[in-house]
């Protein structure tokens, strides 16, 4: 489903020549530098459009990859998407192994597509819960592609925020007794100290190779964060879209963008202030 002339024909035609006209429209006012989404809504199109759940599923990698196109060319540096939370475990088997197999054809397409356009892709999440071939086809990707600066996309899989600080925190502690350093103390006070620092936690973070996401959408209707960038969102933009994820498009992008901008001042500030 997921092919590499997918690819050249969302770069081609006159419709990116259209979008990059918008785009540079767009580029007056300030362009968010990473943009995370929640994919909420494919099972929903998919009753919509009368088509089974799983050719929901197919069009909502489709739109992903639209996504990713789009932000590349509108400047914006990252992009995040949650594609399979540790709790959609507990889903039919069915739908479990559909994700599993748009996530092997994605390696599949977008290790040719990183070489293309220089695209550093990373997995977030716990990666120990993926079978032993998608495991190595991801970690084999994140190798290859380590040092491409130009875009970087993070797919976050077997992931849930909770989760992540859970690792974070071991990850902090096992540094701390491998130094020798302990994770309490005493300063020269005596004062009692933290001896595990926020920075620390955030080091260890899956998502430690982006900074905090910029624009948080979700599609579907929904106002939750389900455990997504929860640690990472405290000061970015949310918004919210009606639309089901495989209907996003070009103008739901602009949309959102556009609020982005109206709002930019005030979160800027904001984040002065932290
Ligand atoms: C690269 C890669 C692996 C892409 C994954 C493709 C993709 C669109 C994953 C979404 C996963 C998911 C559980 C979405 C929730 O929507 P839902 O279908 O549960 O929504 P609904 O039931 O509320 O309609």
């Amino acid at each position: 489903m997921l092919r590499e002339d997918i690819i050249i024909d969302i770069f081609s035609g006159w419709r990116s020549f259209l979008r990059k006209c918008l785009f540079r429209v767009l580029r007056v006012g300030p362009i968010p530098s990473h943009i995370a989404v929640i994919m909420d809504g494919n099972r929903r199109y998919a009753k919509k459009k009368k088509i089974d759940d799983m050719t929901g599923y197919d069009a909502g990698a489709l739109a992903l990859l639209h996504l990713i196109i789009y932000c590349m060319e509108l400047g914006v540096k990252y992009v995040t998407a949650y594609a399979f939370s540790i709790d959609n475990f507990r889903r039919h088997p069915e739908e479990v192994q559909k994700i599993m197999d748009l996530t092997m054809e994605s390696v599949m397409l977008l290790t040719w597509m990183s070489k293309l356009r220089l695209v550093r892709v990373h997995f977030a999440g716990n990666l120990q819960l993926l079978s032993a071939d998608i495991q190595d086809a991801a970690k084999r990707l994140m190798e290859s592609t380590a040092g491409y600066k130009n875009f970087v996309l993070t797919i976050c899989i077997c992931y849930t925020c909770s989760d992540e600080i859970l690792h974070a925190v071991e990850e902090s502690c096992k540094e701390k007794w491998d130094d020798g350093i302990g994770i309490m103390g005493y300063d020269e006070a005596n004062d009692y100290e933290r001896l595990i620092k926020v920075v620390d936690i955030e080091k260890h973070m899956y998502m430690a190779i982006a900074p905090d996401p910029d624009i948080l959408i979700r599609t579907g209707g929904e106002y939750r964060l389900s455990n997504f960038l929860v640690w990472q969102s405290s000061c970015c933009h949310l918004s919210s879209l009606g639309t089901v994820w495989p209907e996003f498009g070009v103008f739901h992008l602009v949309w959102v963008v556009l609020d982005f901008q109206q709002n930019y001042r005030y979160v800027a500030k904001k984040k002065l202030q932290l």
